[in-house]
Order: structure tokens, then sequence, then C-alpha cells
């Protein structure tokens, strides 16, 4: 029962909260104790490993007491939930959750192992989103220890501790989620090993407050050609997923991936679109950005796509405001209604960020909403090729519903080259190394005449 004193959730002190989501409570902690919990796989494993314990804590809130079964390191960082089902390897491996502990809603993770990290025939890795699990950390129920998938080459367990990234499993993560549901998405900490002790604490760390984007974001120009189509599009990597990559190639359009803060209106004449990818962290951290944006769509009528973050930077650059959502939306179902057909379409999402709809100026209108929230899922221009949506119409994992807006957005760059190139015939057909000393010259970070590599090396971290 909520004590009748407490009028909202955000006036009950935590010990009220925890009392109410059923955990046992310790001074002004809580604990939660996962220790006897076996996942019913682990218990038929007869050469079951023994792991540590391990805590996850949420700040000013309740602590979890469970086991490691990932990297044998603390890590502290911005605790948010996912209730995809399925999908762990693009999930963790999204730049866009740079910083964040994740924690899984479905109940078993691990199951189908981790897929190796092979390549297409674009040269875009297969299973991944990046090289690298970008998650800061992740909470499970249960982790399965016995993993069966072709793709598969090695046990979620194996791939967190080869990576350097702590897991926790034989947590109630549905007490986690009620928690975050009702405060707000919350600084958290995993520590492995040691007892934690409460009183001791270090401090949390806000990923809210370091530009994550220039983390995660390309450090120079690279290229990747398309072998099927003659369109080129500049790609503004935020922290850009393979997925959205291969959207384009796939469909014939080559990208030359910028680093976020590229001047990308000075060069946009040498391309037939610009893409926004998504990206972590807090859009405001990005202002380079969207005033790079901003003067290229005051000089330009190239299309322009963004997706995610990019959506929101498009959105700053046209002078709307963002707002940080109390928990924010990360799902493979998230239903967004098309204000321009009536249709709705499923939709993959993880943001915590969102545009203010009641902010975007007149040119533009809002093109998506959330059935859910009501909050904004799109843009568009009212007269030029230039949209944005704020979930993943590149999906990997799924659904993949509204990945017709690629076809859309690459329309629209086949139209715009077209006429380009019959006004400008000189532009037609640029070679590579132009756009190569071109880069240079704007930017320093690729010398002339180096070819651009093709696509970034893992970082060992
Ligand atoms: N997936 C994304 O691009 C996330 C955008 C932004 N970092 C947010 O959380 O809202």
């Amino acid at each position: 029962m909520i004590p009748s004193l407490f009028k909202s959730a955000a006036m009950r002190p935590a010990s009220a909260r925890v009392a109410r989501l059923g955990m046992q409570v310790r001074g002004n902690a809580s604990v939660v104790s996962g220790s006897q919990r076996a996942s019913p796989l682990e218990s038929r494993r007869s050469t079951a490993p023994s792991f540590e314990r391990a805590t996850f804590t949420i700040r000013d809130g309740p602590i979890f007491h469970g086991k490691s079964f990932g990297a044998k390191t603390n890590i502290s960082g911005e605790a948010v939930f996912t209730t995809s089902l399925v999908g762990y390897p693009e999930s963790m491996t999204d730049p866009s959750y740079r910083g964040q502990i994740l924690v899984f809603t479905q109940p078993l993770i691990g199951n189908y192992g981790v897929p190796s990290s092979v390549r297409d025939e674009f040269g875009l890795l297969k299973y991944f989103e990046s090289p690298n699990i970008q998650a800061a950390g992740i909470v499970v129920a249960d982790a399965a220890l016995q993993y069966s998938h072709w793709t598969a080459v090695e046990s979620l367990s194996e791939w967190c501790a080869r990576e350097g990234v702590p897991a926790i499993s034989g947590v109630d993560t549905r007490a986690i989620v009620t928690y975050l549901r009702e405060q707000g998405s919350s600084l958290g900490k995993v520590v492995v090993g040691e007892e934690y002790d409460a009183d001791e604490d270090e401090a949390f760390e806000d990923p809210g407050n370091v530009n994550l984007v220039a983390k995660v974001s390309t450090k120079a120009p690279w290229h990747i050609p398309s072998p099927v189509g003659d369109m080129h599009v500049a790609l503004i990597d935020c922290g850009v997923k393979e997925n959205i990559i291969r959207s384009l190639v796939s469909r014939g359009v080559s990208v030359t991936c910028l680093p976020y803060d590229y001047p990308v209106h000075k060069i946009a004449s040498h391309f037939d679109g610009v893409f926004i990818s998504n990206g972590p962290g807090d859009p405001t951290h990005c202002r380079t950005t969207s005033d790079n944006l901003r003067k290229l769509m005051d000089s330009s009528q190239i299309p322009i796509m963004g997706i995610c973050l990019g959506h929101q930077l498009l959105a700053m650059a046209i002078g709307c405001q963002t707002i940080k959502m109390k928990y924010g939306n990360r799902a493979h179902n998230i239903p967004a209604l098309d204000l321009m057909t009536g249709k709705c379409h499923i939709t993959s999402q993880n943001h915590g960020y969102a545009v203010d709809a009641s902010t975007i100026p007149s040119e533009f209108k809002e093109y998506f909403i959330n059935l859910n929230d009501s909050s904004n899922e799109g843009m568009i221009h009212k007269h030029r090729p230039i949209f944005s949506t704020q979930f993943h119409p590149e999906a990997k994992g799924g659904p993949l519903d509204s990945s017709y807006l690629f076809d859309a957005y690459v329309d629209s760059v086949k139209q715009y080259k077209k006429t380009q190139s019959s006004l400008y015939p000189n532009l037609a057909n640029r070679p590579s190394p132009l756009l190569v000393d071109l880069l240079a010259k704007e930017r320093v970070g690729v010398a002339p005449g180096v070819p651009l590599y093709q696509h970034p090396e893992p970082v060992v971290a």
C-alpha cells in the first residue's frame, strides 16, 4: 500500500518506494538477493563455472545482489531498460547505448549466443551494429550459459568478459524496471566481487555530462562504395549503426562517413544527399553539428534524412527544443502513426531524448507520432526533400515496417542527382581522389592523395 502521506511517487522516500516493490529494506538502502536464483539452463549444466558475486546499485535507490557473468570490472552509467525480446548482439553494439547500463526485461538473455565478426558483401559487419560492445554494462534476470545458434561462436558471458564489459544476472529485473519507470532513468553502478558498501560509495559517473558522440564518431572521413549504383551521400557519423550504412549501400548509394562536427555544408555540392546518423547522449552536446546543418539547409537544396539523434540534431538546426524523457523508449515494438497516410508502423527505438513537437517551425510538419506516449516520432519539410525519424527504419533485429523510408530518401537523392547533373555537368562522375583532397582541404585528418580507408578496424578497449 502507498502510505497516504505521500501523494505521488516522486514525493515518497526511496525506502517507501522500495518496500512497495517488494524488496528488503536495510537502513536507507534496499537489498534484493538473487544469489539463490539459478536459471534452469544453469542448473542443467554439469560443469557450471563458479561466478563471483556482483551488485547493481541505483543512485539513491535499491541495491540488487546477483552474480557477475562478464568482465570483473566496476562501472557506472545511466541505467536504462529495453523491452526487446531479441537482438541483444545488435543492441549491445549500438553506439547509441554508449555510457548506459542496459537492463533487459526479457528474462532469459544469451540463449542464442553471440555471432562472429564476419562481414557481408559490402564489408559491413553482418551481425553487429559496430565492432565492439558499446553498452557500459548489462543487467539480466537469467543469463543462459548454454547457447545454440548456427551463427554463434561464443557465449554472452565470454563475449562480455573478452570485451571488458561487466554483466550481472540473478537479479529481479521486474523490480528494477518498475523502479526506473517510477523514478525515471537513473544513474547506476555494477560492482563485481567485493562486498558493496553503500557508505563508501564512489561517485556515480553521469554520462549525460559528456559529449559521447565525440567518442563514437569516426575520427577521419572514410568511404564505402556501393557496387550497385552511382549515387553518393555524405553521412554525418554520430555513432552510426552498420545497418544504416547497409540500407544505403544496398540501394545503390556510396557513403562517405564524416566526423560528427565536419563542416558538411562546405562540401555538400559534391554529394547527392546528406544523412545524419543515430548516436548517444544529449543532443545539445552537438551544437556544432546542428549549426552546420542550419548552414547546409540555408545554402543548398540537397536531400537530407536523419535518424534518432540525427532527427534531434536536424530539429535543433531549425530551432526546435529537445527534452529529456522520463525513461525513454527502448523496444522493438513501438507503434508510430504516419500522419501523412494514417498508417501505424511498429518500430524499433532506443532513445532517452525527444523533440518537443510544439517547437517545430511552420516550414516543417510533424511526420510521425508515438501511439503509446504521443511523443514526436519525426518531421518532414513541407516542400523540400528533408525528413527525419525518431525511430529506426533500418532496425536490425526488426521490425522492417518502416524500411520504405530509405526508398523514399534514395528516390529523392536520385532525383536531386539527375537535376544537379543537368545543371552542372562538370560535377558528374567526380573521381574519389578529388574527394580525398577536398576533405583534406576542409579539415585536417585526411592527407591529400591518400585513399580513404574502407572501414574502421575494431577498437580494442
Ligand atoms: N538512438 C539514438 O540515436 C539515441 C539518440 C539520443 N542519444 C537519445 O537518447 O535520445
